[in-house]
């Protein structure tokens, strides 16, 4: 049970953590005179590892599941959770972090690729829990609202960002399958009464396989099925490999690997193995032998070469970097180090890289460390025609100007797994040729496909309530504007087509009158909400779950440089709420730096926002008042912040993340001071103003002067708490006013 007084703060990893350990004390002496605790519960991917195996550590070791008991508390009316972004693994990440934990002594069970017994198995399917993304779709018990909040966009149009200029010339441009890709094989059927159904494979020698049994599926669900073809995977990652080489644009692939943790590594897989397929004709065998799994990336197969004696090694390292020059000159994560955009499956991500594509004049990184016109590759072209769209109207209208542009802020369908984004546990990577059926259970095969050997076929889920919770939170956010509200949705396609039904339908339970609601296709939507964005008008998109990932980053990477300052609303369909902070990610190259030389550029302005309605909520649902002043205070407190520009800098020896923390504080208890609603919080909040205004360059001064060196605190995925804490509460000035 989640207890009243009581407000979740997650603890992530990477820079989200380390943010953590300077904000959070400070959180905490806030919101103490409202009577409210701020707890912590360990979802890191290392927290989450060990939670996984209490049977092979000691007991000292062991840590609670805290994941599983927050998906229990998103279900009840008290929750109150903020969330910070956390480590999506890749199969590299989840091996480092385990590697990690071994050498601190815990006593963990190596991941087994191809598991070889029971016990294998056993170990891999605990491990599969923590792999990719496996923690937001636990916790989403609602569909979500994220937008720019006013005083971030105003921010934004008084202080814009670069963008880079798009000539009409360019030769960027997006590349996606027009045939046998999971858009053009979708089926999808709305169930009449609740069932449970089986995934069956019928194989071509007559044998049959029960994929998964006991699919629950209620009245009024979605299901749909699909495939990706193999064969014109393929045939289509061949034809771009060409295209690409002549026309001498960077080969750059954009997936999600880590969300789409079953099929998108296995695409990754095939990218890479066409690409490099001379070397894979010639030393099949040896790979084999290696174990490389090409699904890791181009990075697990250089590394696992290591293995080989000397001769050996140089010889297939010579035959790969032969094939690398013949072949188009890929995008590159990191042109210093060699690294492309086919080592690590989780180097680049859909949502975040095709934005920062697009606002660098559609441009990647070559291995000179030159930008250069790109062909971003989507194979699947259920979505990829946003990214085409935005590319085409920045050719034809230039860069968009943040000083004048509008906002497209995102009503996403996401609740209890909605479609895509649910649909691990029923994607296969099928071994034969034969036909994949649902069954119901009284017998009816409800959609079936025939499939190939290599082809991934996958079933998504979209319940009824979440369907109807998603078009009443979209008229709220159309009413509460005024601003037109599009769903983005395509007639065209199966299972938008069934939707479309719905919101028809449920649309007549609301209050329209003098609302702009409409739908469009994606790519229509894209057209339009630009078209609006260039005249500072506002378009908000009503998405699946897809596009509310993508959109909330492309949108507000245009508009505000970065998607870390969205506010990030999940109103829970219980009743409580999951607050998130930003729309990004963890951005681990902010680590990398602070390793380096003890800065960190980490923006914790997602956190504020989340906080504020996190208090805010809070204030609603106990009937504290003073949470509500401190919620407001908190507000102006970030206002000010924006107006007095005080986000951290991207250099080391300026303020950084820390610093940033500590003038949010100052202002924060300035507000609180000033109020006149709640004389007794005034009082108690003067006198830490005028400690903080009395000591600020003292303050600042010791804030910085830690800074340029490198940085140690003993861990990357479990830094040691104590040193964490030291590295991010460096001003002892600071931390006495705190305590
Ligand atoms: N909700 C969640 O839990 C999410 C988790 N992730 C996870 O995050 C990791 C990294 O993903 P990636 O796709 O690189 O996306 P990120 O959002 O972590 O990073 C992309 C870039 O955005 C900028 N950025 C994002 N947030 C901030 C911030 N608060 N302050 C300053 N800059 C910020 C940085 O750019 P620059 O430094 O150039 O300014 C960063 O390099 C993965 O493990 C992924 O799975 C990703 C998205 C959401
Ligand atoms: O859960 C994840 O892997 C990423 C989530 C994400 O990118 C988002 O919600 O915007
Ligand atoms: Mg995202």
């Amino acid at each position: 049970m989640a207890k009243s007084s009581t407000i979740i703060y997650t603890k992530t990893d990477e820079a989200p953590a380390l943010a953590t350990a300077s904000f959070l004390p400070i959180i905490q002496k806030f919101v103490s005179p409202a009577g409210i605790t701020m707890e912590t519960m360990d979802i890191s991917l290392a927290g989450r590892i060990i939670a996984l195996f209490p049977d092979y550590l000691k007991e000292e070791q062991q840590q609670p599941d805290a994941l599983a008991q927050l998906g229990e508390m998103v279900k009840e009316p008290e929750a109150n959770i903020i969330k910070l972004p956390n480590i999506s693994a890749s199969v590299p990440q989840l091996n480092a972090a385990i590697k990690e934990l071994q050498e601190k002594g815990y006593n963990l069970p190596d991941y087994p690729i191809k598991p070889q017994n029971d016990e294998e198995r056993e170990i891999k399917s605990r491990y599969d829990k923590v792999k990719g993304s496996a923690v937001n779709p636990v916790l989403r018990e609602g569909n979500s609202d994220r937008r720019a909040p006013q005083p971030v966009k105003q921010y934004a149009k008084n202080n814009p960002h670069s963008m880079g200029a798009w000539s009409s010339d360019s030769k960027s441009h997006v590349s996606t399958m027009s045939e046998g890709d999971f858009a053009h094989n979708e089926k999808s059927y709305t169930v009449p009464s609740a069932t449970t159904a089986t995934i069956r494979f019928n194989k071509e020698d007559g044998s049959v396989v029960e994929l998964k049994k006991g699919l629950t599926l209620q009245e009024g669900e979605i299901i749909d099925a699909t495939f990706m073809s193999k064969n014109h995977l393929i045939s289509f990652f061949e034809n771009q490999i060409k295209d690409a080489k002549e026309n001498d644009v960077l080969f750059s692939l954009h997936m999600k690997a880590t969300m789409m943790k079953v099929s998108d590594p296995i695409i990754f897989g095939h990218a890479v193995r066409t690409f490099l397929k001379p070397v894979f004709d010639k030393y099949q065998e040896t790979f084999s032998e290696l174990g490389v799994n090409v699904n890791n990336g181009l990075g697990d197969l250089l590394g696992k070469l290591e293995k080989l004696s000397d001769d050996k090694k140089s010889e297939i390292q010579e035959a790969i970097w032969q094939v690398m020059n013949e072949q188009p000159d890929l995008a590159m994560v990191n042109s210093d180090k060699g690294i492309t955009n086919l080592h690590v499956p989780s180097d680049v991500i859909i949502d975040a890289s095709m934005p920062a594509m697009i606002r660098n004049s559609g441009q990647m990184w070559n291995k000179n460390g030159e930008s250069q016109d790109t062909k971003a590759v989507i194979p699947d072209s259920s979505y990829a025609g946003i990214y085409d769209a935005t590319i085409e109207f920045c050719k034809k209208n230039g860069a968009l100007d943040p000083t004048t542009m509008g906002s497209v802020p995102n009503v996403g369908l996401m609740a209890q797994k909605a479609e895509e984004y649910g649909s691990h546990d029923k994607t296969f990577e099928l071994d034969a040729s034969g036909t994949v059926e649902i069954v119901d259970a009284d017998g009816n095969v409800i959609l079936s496909h025939k499939v190939e050997a290599g082809d991934i076929w996958r079933a998504c889920q979209v319940k009824d309530a979440p369907v109807r919770d998603w078009v009443k939170l979209a008229v709220k956010r159309a009413r509460a504007t005024g601003d037109p509200a599009i769903f983005w949705l395509d007639e065209n396609r199966a299972h938008d087509a069934q939707l479309i039904l719905k919101v028809n339908e449920y649309l007549k339970d609301h209050d329209t009158n003098g609302l702009d609601i409409s739908i469009a296709s994606p790519i229509e939507a894209t057209k339009t909400s630009l078209e609006r964005m260039k005249k500072g008008l506002n378009t908000i998109s009503v998405t699946g779950n897809v596009l509310r990932d993508y959109n909330t980053d492309l949108f507000p990477i245009l508009e505000l440089g970065t998607s870390a300052k969205m506010l990030s609303i999940v109103p829970l369909m219980n009743g409580g709420g999951l607050f998130e902070t930003g729309a990004g990610g963890s951005a681990p190259k902010h680590v990398q730096q602070f390793e380096k030389e003890n800065h960190l550029r980490w923006d914790s302005l997602g956190e504020f926002l989340a906080l504020a309605e996190s208090l805010d909520h809070y204030s609603q649902a106990n009937n504290n008042e003073k949470a509500g002043i401190i919620a407001e205070a908190l507000n102006k407190a970030t206002e000010k912040f924006l107006l007095n520009k005080k986000s951290p800098s991207r250099k080391v020896n300026e303020r950084d993340n820390r610093g940033s923390h500590f003038y949010l504080a100052m202002y924060w208890a300035q507000e609180l001071a000033a109020q006149t609603q709640d004389t007794e919080l005034a009082s108690q909040f003067k006198e830490l103003a005028e400690a903080l205004e009395k000591n600020e360059e003292k303050i600042n001064q010791e804030l910085i002067e830690v800074q340029g060196q490198t940085m140690d605190i003993g861990g990357y995925y479990k830094p040691d708490a104590d040193k964490e804490t030291a590295a991010m509460r460096p001003s002892k000035t600071l931390n006495e006013i705190i305590g």
